[in-house]
């Protein structure tokens, strides 16, 4: 049970996204205190438009307040496209998060896809991949990044990052960062953070709201089936909580637990 993946279910998304906001501000606090930044991972999707609500509310005080400085943010997955268009993860982020910083707020650091290299898509994973290299190994001399945290969606078919139910990509080991030419869900051509990395990360956060996610959060959290959301909570447990609205989970026989940091 302890080993578990906690399972944080609320009432609204709006009681989600305080939660969220008082979990990322530890998990902030916790990076800054480790090594004087904040390196994270981000999804698009979904994600971003609650991230916003969380990130943007009023500090209540001095405790809980989002020190952008200290961000280094990067994306869990990206599609292979210009940063303007609007398929783009980055795009999506700058949308709802990124320009609605505060102007005269000290902004973070934002690493984007290389779009110089967009019809290669191996090169345009190994660019992200050199980043990641620049920013984690010439520090720490590690074998994989290790993420603060990872902020995941879930797909309808159970998928998070760009790694999809069945897809040979699951079983990648040596990469950091893989392309695919055929994600079932479109735009086709896209690169993600592996398997590895994903699960080496120091805490990783789900958020799934709506009762369009129910079936697959049954088969999550019941049956597994080799999903990839599944594998990520077998392969993390307890580092890994799941950010979840009452509709997302209804009739899921999981224990949820009280939201508490
Ligand atoms: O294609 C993608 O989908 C997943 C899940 O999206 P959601 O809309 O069901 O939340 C997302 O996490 C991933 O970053 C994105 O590229």
């Amino acid at each position: 049970m302890g080993k578990q993946a906690n399972l944080y279910s609320f009432p609204s998304v709006d009681t989600l996204a305080t939660a969220l906001r008082s979990y990322l501000i530890s998990c902030q606090e916790v990076g800054i205190e480790r090594h004087g930044v904040f390196k994270v991972g981000v999804s698009g999707g979904s994600l971003p438009k609650t991230l916003a609500q969380a990130l943007l509310a009023p500090a209540k005080d001095e405790s809980d307040k989002v020190k952008w400085e200290s961000w280094e943010i990067f994306f869990a997955d990206e599609r292979a496209v210009p940063l303007s268009h609007k398929d783009s993860n980055y795009f999506l982020l700058k949308k709802e998060l990124l320009d609605k910083i505060p102007e005269g707020t000290p902004q973070p650091t934002v690493h984007t896809i290389d779009e110089s290299v967009l019809d290669d898509t191996q090169e345009l994973a190994d660019r992200y991949e050199q980043a990641l290299v620049n920013s984690f190994a010439a520090r720490d001399s590690v074998k994989l990044p290790i993420f603060d945290l990872l902020l995941l969606g879930c797909g309808p078919d159970g998928h998070t990052c760009s790694l999809f139910p069945g897809h040979e990509l699951l079983r990648e080991t040596e990469a950091w960062v893989s392309p695919i030419e055929d994600s079932p869900k479109p735009p086709p051509r896209r690169i993600t953070l592996t398997l590895p990395v994903v699960t080496h990360s120091v805490r990783l956060a789900f958020v799934a709201t709506g009762g369009g996610k129910k079936e697959i959060m049954k088969d999550i959290f019941e049956e597994g089936k080799g999903l990839p959301c599944a594998l990520v909570n077998e392969a993390t447990g307890e580092r890994c909580s799941w950010f979840v609205d009452n509709a997302a989970v209804e009739g899921v026989s999981y224990p949820k637990r009280p939201f508490s940091l």
